[in-house]
């Protein structure tokens, strides 16, 4: 559209420089010819050597050149026209091209019309969530890059707050490291290639470890850290499970990140803080990720809090926002 938008705009002017040509030219054979000029024709006539194209006197040249120039246009109209036609054809063929290319294009990202339909479908499906009879039970999901922070700054809000602190890379890297697991090699893989793990497994380890942190302490407000990381794990965990109360959404600058989870690397002994699945991670998070933060805040469910501040920065903000969400600490 850009591309059409800018070639009629071309049109348009040389559309008005040739107006302006036919009507300047016109306005000559209006004005007639000028008495000298019409003196000259006769004299030429007289003379049997009329050419109305061809008149030597210098001091008319600009009049008689223009007043002369009205075959010659017409000569180019038809060029202007071929000019015209191909131009034509070939945006025609340039928007098909990006249209076609456009439907190729692989879909990350849902509509939230497609987001409602998939959640009606869903509704009759699965009536109730695993929670879904007991209003104690509240879900803080808490999201951001790689390295952002999440993990320390839920350590904050669980001592304040009495939240109990669910990390799905940690539920998975358990089961990745459990012995009779039928997964271990798999979530090794996705792992270390900073892809997603099927939903499935992680939706299971999640709604396991709630009910157990129920059953244990009877802890019912959940931080469910690293969880959505993708649009369908999104829908399933608040249509099976639970449905969040808002979004703590971790904003950091890439190269933050990336400093931290280098020097975090240097000891926490995972497959994925190197260079080469840091940087696949990030993909992974722009792609894929962000379009679930993407959604929830058209829903205005996202709390935003920068990162690039000392901890005790950040957790100042994760405070403030709480308290406007009528979260108070436990003690
Ligand atoms: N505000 C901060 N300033 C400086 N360093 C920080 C800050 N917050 C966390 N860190 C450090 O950055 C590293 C990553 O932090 P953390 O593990 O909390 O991130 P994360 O978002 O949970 O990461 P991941 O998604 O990889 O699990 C840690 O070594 C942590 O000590
Ligand atoms: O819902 C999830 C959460 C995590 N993963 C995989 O685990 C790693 C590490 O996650 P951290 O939150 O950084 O601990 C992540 O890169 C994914 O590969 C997942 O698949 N699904």
């Amino acid at each position: 559209m850009f591309a059409a938008g800018r070639f009629a705009g071309l049109l348009g002017r040389s559309g008005a420089r040739t107006a302006r040509v036919s009507l300047f030219s016109r306005g000559l054979s209006g004005r007639g010819l000028s008495s000298s000029l019409l003196r000259q024709t006769r004299v030429a006539g007289q003379l049997g050597q009329l050419n109305s194209r061809v008149v030597s006197s210098k001091s008319w040249n600009s009049s008689v050149r223009m007043y002369s120039s009205g075959p010659q246009a017409r000569q180019q109209a038809p060029k202007l026209r071929y000019f015209i036609l191909i131009a034509l054809i070939g945006t025609g063929a340039f928007l098909y091209t990006i249209n076609k290319t456009e439907k190729k294009l692989p879909k990350t990202f849902i509509t939230n019309e497609e987001y409602e339909a998939e959640k009606a479908k869903n509704k009759l499906k699965h009536k109730k969530t695993a929670f879904a009879g007991d209003d104690d039970v509240a879900v803080v999901f808490v999201l951001g890059g790689p390295g952002a922070g999440k993990g320390t700054q839920c350590a904050n809000i669980v001592r304040d707050y009495g939240f109990a602190h669910l990390s799905a890379g940690d539920l998975l890297r358990a089961e990745q490291a459990r012995p009779d697991s039928k997964y271990g090699q798999l979530i090794a893989n996705y792992i270390k290639e900073g892809t997603i793990v099927p939903m499935e497994i992680t939706l299971a380890l999640l709604q396991q470890a709630m009910r157990e942190r129920i059953a244990k302490d009877g802890v019912k407000r959940f931080l469910i850290d690293g969880f959505p990381r993708k649009m369908d794990q999104a829908i399933k965990f608040e249509e099976d499970v639970a449905v969040s109360k808002f979004v703590l959404f971790f904003e950091c600058p890439e190269d933050v990140m990336l400093k931290r989870l280098l020097k975090r690397g240097e000891s926490s002994g995972r497959t994925d803080d190197n260079i080469e699945s840091i940087r696949k991670r990030f993909r992974t998070f722009i792609d894929t990720s962000m379009p679930v933060v993407d959604y929830f805040s058209k829903v205005g469910k996202v709390v935003s809090v920068s990162c690039n501040n000392a901890p005790d920065a950040v957790y100042a903000e994760v405070q403030a926002a709480f308290k406007e969400r009528g979260i108070l600490p436990s003690k």
